[in-house]
């Protein structure tokens, strides 16, 4: 039902205390959008429960063997300009299970090549990533990302920069993947795309985490701004909602 629980998380960053007394599970299947102001400790505990970063109490139970997560991090972050093209990038995704050095047999590159069709880029398959434009690339990294058949996946915000033809193919990605069992975590500013895709929020403010139900989220925008679904999210006070 829940293959990654936090019990009583304490995480600091160079010594000091960033998230305290974090407790929650995120449903096998279920969709959780992390939000939170700048700073509020979002990558801090995607480290964590990408086992990258120690907690300095508590801990982070995850059943999802390390091959099986997958993390893409916001596409400035990434380095794109050495010479491989999407296909190659997409056969990546079979690293974490069969290694770097085997080398690929037929079944995987048919794999690879159901994927492109599924995203739309059969015919971006051998262009260099640097040659691709936003939504694109980030096509090719839900690719890869598929191609590893991740069981948990944890994004930071892949809408930012791709065009809304790519954001609908990706987030029906998404709701596909979810439909098949997978725990995804996804880091949002936006609040329609939090309505259309997130099933649970967990809200990190003031150095806690409480769990939020999104209607309770959009009630609270839809009476700040009505006609304005794509304002930036704002955090509401939600003192009253329960921790899980
Ligand atoms: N390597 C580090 N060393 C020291 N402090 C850090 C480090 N990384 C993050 N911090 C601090 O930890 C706190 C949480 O940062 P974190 O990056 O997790 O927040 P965030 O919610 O992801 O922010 P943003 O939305 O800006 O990405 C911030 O106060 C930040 O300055």
């Amino acid at each position: 039902m829940a293959r990654l629980q936090l019990h009583d998380l304490q995480l600091a960053r160079g010594g000091q205390t960033v998230l305290e007394h974090l407790d929650g599970r995120f449903m096998d299947g279920a969709i959780t959008a992390l939000i939170g102001a700048n700073g509020a400790g979002k990558s801090t505990l995607i480290s964590a429960i990408m086992g990258m970063l120690e907690p300095v109490a508590g801990r982070v139970e995850c059943a999802v063997p390390r091959e099986r997560r997958a993390w893409l991090p916001q596409q400035l972050a990434l380095d794109l300009t050495f010479p491989m093209s999407v296909e190659e990038l997409i056969m990546t995704g079979t690293w974490p299970s069969h290694g770097a050095l085997k080398g690929y047999c037929g079944p995987h590159y048919r794999r690879g090549r159901e994927i492109m069709a599924k995203l739309g880029i059969s015919h971006l398959a051998h262009r260099p990533l640097g040659a691709l434009s936003g939504g694109q690339r980030q096509r090719a990294l839900f690719g890869r990302t598929l191609m590893q058949e991740a069981e948990l996946l944890l994004l930071d915000e892949p809408f930012a920069n791709v065009d809304i033809e790519t954001v609908e193919v990706l987030m029906e990605v998404l709701r596909d993947m979810a439909r098949q069992g997978t725990t995804i975590i996804v880091v949002l500013h936006d609040m329609e795309q939090l309505a259309r895709l997130a099933d649970d929020v967990l809200l990190l403010a003031g150095g806690h985490g409480r769990w939020v139900r999104p209607d309770a989220l959009l009630d609270h925008h839809s009476g700040l701004a009505p006609r304005a679904p794509r304002l930036p999210l704002t955090f509401p006070d939600v003192s009253h909602a329960g921790t899980a």
